[in-house]
């Protein structure tokens, strides 16, 4: 047998029906469903008289639209953010899937709420219309974002129809330094192969580096796989994912457990593997980094200056001036100069408790700059009981920051937390296009201990001047 990679062998694994033109049927073990992408997909189902083909496998929760102040029960105002929440609510009654409404403590971001709750384990496949469910790879799953149509078409069938993505191994060798974490290799990889470097591939990523983090940073790398343009990103499960799976309310428990381990140790690409492309950075090289632009790779080291449009080639000479005046700002400017307005620290790249602590010790004993705003959105439920317990909460709301209830929030404007015109954030979030937090909004990505840096100081700051 010719030596396969990770993402062959669980590709392998579900193939139902392949064609001549290489279109392949796919089976899906999990399905996460949101209020977003979903209600015409249930509407279809109406429509045709159908039902869900496995609800047990089917999992929704709503987390886009929800507001996430501690007056929520009061409901929704906004009227098409309530109608989906709604419908949300109304379908996984209707069609009998696991579900976790608003007021349970188990709701939070569907992207961690799957890996929390045991829905995702090595090995499977895993579909959400959602482009960020690449985080699951962060478990040697095979996790695709899906449209509306396949939202249906899975919930019909428990198939999806795709064609095989190419090989991409990106290696992070060797050790980060003090400050560094995953969000800053996510974006550095970002910023080395451009947000197209991944189009057509499924990402591998492996090394030294990536073998150190815990599950949280390596769900957060594997969230932003997307923004490289990848299908998919994944990581090799071993002992930090077995640890982290094993117990959790949905997970194999006896000998379901040891026939599971039995699978999931072979996860691993084979020596000699094909890759189609390769890209390897060295983890001693990763510096705290943040966005500047529009774009997520529009990445610097934090120690950097705004660069000018002449720094670019081709089309990025234009799209930088263009970022820049949406940005508002001036070439040669010294990162750290940049004065912000906003923090928000959550969203399903870095809500997790991990994200929580590492901001928290960077915040403890000191405040937000006067006149600043700064919100903390735990990323479910649980993480948000598990952070008051630890008492990072009190930390956060000593410090001046918002203590909310889970959701997207801020790290889109569907929901009332958005950024007025020319207001400028620090986020943990994945995304900074034109518009992302609100119209005339401005972002700037970073990690959550760089945010939390940030919110003391008002500027965007190093944090390993405050370690
Ligand atoms: C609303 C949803 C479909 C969207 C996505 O697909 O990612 C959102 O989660 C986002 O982050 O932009
Ligand atoms: S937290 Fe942000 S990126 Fe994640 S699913 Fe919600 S809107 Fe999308």
């Amino acid at each position: 047998m010719s030596p396969k990679t990770l993402y062959d062998k669980i590709w392998d694994a579900h193939v139902v029906d392949e064609q001549d033109d290489g279109t392949c049927l796919l089976y899906i073990d999990r399905h996460l469903v949101h209020e977003v992408t979903s209600p015409q997909a249930f509407e279809g189902l109406r429509m045709a008289g159908r039902g869900v083909r496995a609800p047990e496998k089917t999992i929704a929760v709503p987390d886009h639209n929800v507001p996430t102040t501690l007056d929520r029960e009061k409901g929704i105002e906004n009227e098409e953010s309530r109608i989906q929440v709604e419908a949300l609510d109304k379908n996984a009654r209707d069609f009998g899937i696991n579900y976790y409404p608003v007021n349970d403590i188990r709701q939070g971001i569907v992207h961690i709420v799957g890996p929390e709750q045991g829905w995702t384990l090595p090995g499977m496949t895993v579909v959400c219309g959602d482009s960020h469910t690449a985080t699951h790879g962060a478990f040697g799953a095979l996790a695709h974002g899906i449209g509306t149509s396949e939202v249906e078409h899975v919930l019909a069938t428990q198939t999806l129809i795709q064609r095989k993505g190419k090989n991409m191994k990106v290696e992070i060798t060797g050790r980060l330094r003090p400050g560094v974490t995953a969000k800053d290799i996510t974006l550095s990889v970002i910023g080395a192969t451009g947000t197209a470097g991944g189009t057509g591939y499924v990402i591998e990523y492996c090394g030294e580096a990536i073998r150190d983090l815990s599950m949280e940073g390596r769900m957060t790398v594997c969230n932003m796989a997307i923004e490289g343009g990848a299908r998919a990103g994944l990581i090799a499960p071993d002992e930090v994912t077995f640890e982290y799976v094993k117990g959790r309310p949905h997970a194999p428990k006896g000998a379901q457990w040891e026939a599971a381990m039995a699978w999931w140790k072979t996860l691993s690409s084979d020596d000699g593997a094909h890759w189609d492309k390769v890209v390897t950075l060295k983890g001693e090289d990763i510096a705290p980094v943040v966005t500047w632009g529009t774009s997520p790779e529009d990445v610097l080291p934090i120690t950097g200056v705004v660069p000018a449009p002449e720094d670019f080639k081709g089309g990025k000479v234009e799209a930088a001036a263009r970022s820049l005046d949406y940005m508002g700002l001036k070439p040669g400017t010294p990162l750290k100069d940049i004065k912000i307005d906003t923090v928000f620290i959550g969203s399903c790249t870095n809500g997790r408790i991990e994200d929580l602590r590492a901001a928290a010790a960077i915040l403890k004993g000191k405040r937000v700059k006067e006149g600043m705003r700064a919100m903390v959105v735990p990323g479910s439920g649980l993480v948000r009981a598990q952070a008051e317990e630890e008492g990072l909460a009190q930390i956060f709301i000593d410090a001046g920051f918002e203590w909310r209830l889970a959701g997207c929030s801020m790290c889109l404007a569907m929901n009332p937390d958005q950024l007025s015109p020319g207001e400028r954030c620090a986020a943990t979030s994945n995304r900074n296009f034109e518009g992302r937090q609100g119209r005339g909004g401005r972002t700037h990505l970073m990690s959550p201990a760089m945010a939390a840096a940030a919110a003391v100081t008002g500027h965007l700051t190093d944090v390993r001047e405050m370690m």
